[in-house]
């Protein structure tokens, strides 16, 4: 799918008055079948670009074009078949707790079909088969009838991705993938992610903290700050000097894989009459 930001900004719906839009204008061609990692310190606006190439929120000025349409000039029936050829996955993947990971999976494929297919398809989990052989690219084969409540964080991630694989979109969107798993699970998924985009010949962007994965997966990266594109990049030329520009104080890299407990302690209550 052919990508093009004409002078596109974004400002959220619930923005406080006085805030700096999320995304300033910003002019981005993207080729059908490319493959883009967008890079950049926390509030950079990754997800907000994430959200504004989804058509899950529409830009405040400017213009998104997608094929060569416009998306929020379409009437509702021709925007709804748009969006059934875009998968966003977002960071925290809307996995209902007490479904089983077989029907999480197979609704990957619920954007492209009917109610009664869509109906027919969840109720009977109808295609496992599909949705195991998507699991087993993420050694998750074993867990297809498990309660998704079940699942550790990572392996809740990694169902989010097979979801993905079960999507027949012309356009993946994948929003920091990796934040929940080990650097070796980490790398598997990513290739996964570029090799089945790569053989649909679909477009993929996905926002990464991982600076390192960001650099060995994609051939081009993008570098936000501040709602603002830094630069546009090959990876050989995303220098030492250019990230420590982008991420100023923050050092890039992966997030801590757990949170250290906090020991701080807790405040001691006076009650005084
Ligand atoms: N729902 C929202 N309502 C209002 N403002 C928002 C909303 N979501 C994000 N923002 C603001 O938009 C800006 C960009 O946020 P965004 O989530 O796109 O950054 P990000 O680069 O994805 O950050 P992170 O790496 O922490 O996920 C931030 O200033 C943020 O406060």
């Amino acid at each position: 799918m052919l990508i093009e930001l004409q002078a596109a900004a974004l400002r959220h719906p619930a923005a406080t008055a006085g805030a700096a839009p999320a995304l300033h204008p910003l002019d981005l061609r993207i080729e059908p079948g490319e493959q883009l990692a967008v890079i950049g310190p926390s509030g950079a606006g990754k997800t907000s670009l994430m959200l504004l190439l989804g058509c899950a929120l529409r830009p405040s000025s400017g213009r998104l074009s997608l094929d060569g349409q416009d998306p929020w000039q379409l009437p509702g029936t021709a925007l709804r078949r748009l969006r059934s050829r875009l998968f966003l996955a977002p960071q925290v993947p809307p996995l209902p707790p007490r479904q089983r990971v077989v029907t999480a999976v197979l609704a990957g494929r619920l954007p492209g079909m009917g109610w009664g297919a869509s109906l027919r398809m969840l109720v009977h989990a109808r295609d496992a088969a599909a949705a195991q052989a998507a699991l087993a690219r993420f050694d998750l084969e074993g867990k297809l009838f498990d309660r998704v409540d079940r699942l550790s964080g990572g392996e809740r991630q990694r169902v989010g991705l097979a979801r993905a694989l079960m999507a027949d979109a012309r356009l993946l969107l994948v929003d920091e993938p990796l934040s929940a798993l080990d650097p070796s699970r980490a790398a598997q998924a990513m290739q996964v992610l570029v090799d089945d985009a790569r053989s649909r010949g679909a477009t993929l962007v996905a926002s990464l903290h991982d600076v390192p994965a960001a650099l060995r997966h994609f051939p081009r990266i993008l570098g936000l700050r501040e709602g603002r594109l830094q630069f546009d990049l090959p990876p050989q030329d995303v220098t030492p000097a250019r990230l420590a520009a982008l991420y100023g104080d923050e050092p890039p890299g992966p997030p801590p894989a757990f949170e250290l407990p906090d020991t701080t302690p807790a405040p001691v209550v006076v009650m005084c009459r």
